[in-house]
């Protein structure tokens, strides 16, 4: 396996962080060992969240993969039900002990629950101020829920975490994060294994032009989008072909065509921000 290095991009806060990483979703038997051999091959970026029940195991690769704590970027989520009971900051509190973490690199309101974003984002700027955490962001935040954020905001997202593939592109929601100089990062980015884009035809062509396989030409398309994004990781050999996307380029043509691909269509219909609609 050849050593592959991720651009970093930089944060509205100054932070650098790598533009792709391993997402952890549904990573829970061996997660230790997954993120262990991520981080081992190059990634440095790992996204988790209170609401994938993986952290111990997520904090647990961390310290196997031997690499220093200042090189890696640790995101996680608030999860909804912290939010709704009140339990906010016991939550971050136990995000820290379960990943073995003195700090959080990033850490995102899942989803946007009513009647308790200002709250909750009270408390991360707290956690900013503490040193806890270094950044904090949305994720599924449409641009109304933003906006209102915006106005109370003392510390600025760095981040908006949608929902991105080449069947559901959000060319208007990326484009509305970029106008706040807010980063988008892409979640599901193939996907999520229940769509069929990994089958596309149009992407496989491209794909065997390019000596690639369909989720490299893809993830190399969120690349050249100028997002971050951070592709499951619970499959040692795709976690490598996942990283090995630097050495290519897609013509302005190809990602034109990729791009033209989309359908709007959702992993799963329950996953729509539109279903928080203050
Ligand atoms: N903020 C939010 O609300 C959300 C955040 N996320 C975050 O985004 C991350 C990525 O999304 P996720 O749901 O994991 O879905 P992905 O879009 O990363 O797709 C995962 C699926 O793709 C397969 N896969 C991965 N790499 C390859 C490859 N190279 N070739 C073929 N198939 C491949 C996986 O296979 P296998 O099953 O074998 O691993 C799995 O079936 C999550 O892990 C999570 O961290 C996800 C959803 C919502
Ligand atoms: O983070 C998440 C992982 O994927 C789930 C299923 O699509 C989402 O509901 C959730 O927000």
């Amino acid at each position: 396996q050849k050593m592959n290095t991720v651009p970093t991009i930089k944060l509205n806060n100054g932070m650098e962080m790598p533009q792709l990483g391993v997402g952890t979703f549904l990573v829970k038997e061996d997660a230790a060992k997954r993120v262990c051999h991520a981080i081992q091959i190059g990634f440095r970026l790992i996204d988790t969240a209170q609401g994938y029940d993986n952290e111990k195991e997520v904090g647990e690769g961390i310290r196997l993969s031997g690499i220093d704590r200042g090189e890696l970027f640790i995101t996680t989520k608030v999860n909804t039900t912290e939010m709704r009971n009140g339990t906010v900051r016991q939550s971050l509190d136990k995000s820290l002990s379960d990943l073995g973490l003195e700090y959080l690199d990033l850490v995102l309101i899942h989803w946007p629950v009513e009647g308790h974003i200002k709250e909750t984002w009270q408390i991360l700027e707290e956690y900013v101020d503490n040193g806890k955490i270094r950044s904090i962001g949305l994720s599924n935040f449409n641009p109304h829920h933003i906006d209102s954020l915006l106005v109370y905001a003392r510390v600025r997202p760095v981040i908006n975490q949608i929902e991105i593939h080449p069947y559901m592109t959000q060319i208007d929601k990326s484009g509305y994060n970029f106008q706040q100089n807010i980063q988008t990062e892409a979640w599901g980015p193939l996907g999520q294994g229940t769509t069929e884009e990994l089958k596309d035809p149009v992407i496989g062509k491209m794909a065997k032009q390019h000596g690639k396989s369909i989720a490299q030409i893809i993830l190399r398309w969120h690349m050249q989008r100028g997002l971050v994004t951070i592709p499951r990781c619970d499959n040692d050999i795709y976690t490598e072909e996942n990283i090995d996307i630097f050495d290519f380029e897609l013509s302005a043509a190809e990602m034109e065509i990729i791009t033209g691909l989309n359908r709007n269509q959702r992993t799963n219909t329950l996953n729509n921000p539109d279903n928080f609609p203050w």
